[in-house]
């Protein structure tokens, strides 16, 4: 073989190494393409080593990390050479590449750099390509601390971005199942608890009647002849009355009571530490404030009915409930506008 000959061959081989070098490059940091990456790796290849440790030696193993490697972190990796690679042609078939690089990637929507990152690759060629036999990727020394076989002080800094990235999400996921319990607790249209919550507030406020011996009662509402209101003025009216009665009645009950909308026109109010006399006056003063109340886009009063019950020691929350139910519905049968008392 004559010198130019080896000369020329030896400038194609270079060119050859350096077009597969940039061609992983390219399908590994800013393809994040795995099927392509593999393909550029010699099926005989020796390994792929980072830090101190080499982490692989078969073809399978490497793979492994390449796909463990791209699936953390698919996002495209921004490389910069910091000048252009040294390539060794060693014999026809076998080169070397040693490049230094700067990183620059997202990992879970944070911003991801390294600088100074050293690779060097041994190319074999195969079937006139030139594949991966040996890969060594060194992380930047300043970033190992003393003895440290990985830089774990980058690796900390790192922890810190996640635990607050953690953090974040956490609290955002907390927020999102307060808003949801909130969702699931609420009356769409008035805004009140609904069932489900005073379900529960009852049962927590008899547990406690119970326990410290104290009153608790519940006063029952509804709207008189809500029917013709939405026959007159039709149901979007009837909405608004229903909005407006809440509001009034939120106005008009205690901070330590609480307000639901117990079905249809239907309001209850748990009145805990309350007698029964107390509530009777209480639900009088609902039945007047409803009746003296100008209720927009109607032209007559309205007026409301009302049951009162207390809470029997050892009754249950349907008893109660039931008790209550039916006081109500004596008010109604006694003519409307009225408070009764459960027997
Ligand atoms: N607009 C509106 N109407 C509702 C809603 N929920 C229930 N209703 C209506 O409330 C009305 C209740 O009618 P009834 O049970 O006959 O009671 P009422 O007309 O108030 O008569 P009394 O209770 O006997 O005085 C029905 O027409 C229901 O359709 C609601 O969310 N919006």
């Amino acid at each position: 073989m004559s010198p130019i000959t080896s000369t020329n061959t030896t400038a194609t081989a270079t060119e050859a190494i350096e077009q597969a070098f940039q061609c992983y490059l390219n399908v590994y940091f800013t393809q994040r393409d795995l099927t392509g990456t593999l393909a550029r790796l010699s099926p005989t290849i020796t390994g792929f080593g980072t830090g101190r440790d080499e982490t692989a030696m078969t073809f399978a193993a490497v793979s492994q990390l390449y796909r463990r490697d791209i699936e953390q972190a698919p996002n495209p990796i921004t490389y910069r050479l910091r000048r252009p690679p040294h390539i060794q042609v060693v014999s026809p078939d076998l080169g070397l590449v040693s490049a230094e690089l700067d990183l620059h990637t997202m990992v879970l929507d944070q911003a991801v750099s390294f600088q100074h990152l050293r690779l060097s690759l041994v190319f074999v060629q195969r079937d006139n390509d030139w594949l991966i036999e040996h890969m060594h990727l060194s992380l930047p020394t300043q970033a190992h601390g003393e003895d440290e076989a990985y830089p774990l002080k980058e690796l900390e800094a790192r922890n810190q971005v996640l635990e607050r990235l953690v953090n974040k999400k956490t609290q955002e996921l907390q927020q999102a199942l307060t808003e949801i319990a909130r969702i699931a607790t609420t009356d769409t249209l008035t805004g009140l608890s609904n069932r489900l919550k005073i379900d529960a507030y009852l049962d927590t406020a008899i547990q406690r009647a119970q326990d410290a011996a104290y009153p608790l009662s519940l006063i029952l509402l509804d709207l008189d002849h809500f029917k013709r209101i939405n026959d007159t003025y039709g149901h979007l009216q009837g909405d608004r009355v229903l909005v407006e009665l809440s509001g009034l009645l939120s106005a008009t009950i205690r901070a330590t009571d609480l307000l639901g909308r117990w079905g249809g026109e239907e309001f209850l109010v748990i009145c805990p530490g309350m007698t029964l006399e107390a509530a009777v006056e209480r639900a009088e003063q609902l039945r007047a404030a409803v009746r003296a109340h100008v209720f927009p886009g109607l032209e007559q009063p309205q007026t409301a009915s009302l049951g009162v019950a207390s809470y029997r020691v050892g009754e249950s929350r349907e008893a109660l409930l039931t008790r209550v139910d039916a006081a109500l519905y004596r008010a109604k049968l006694d003519g409307r506008d009225r408070v009764v008392q459960a027997l």
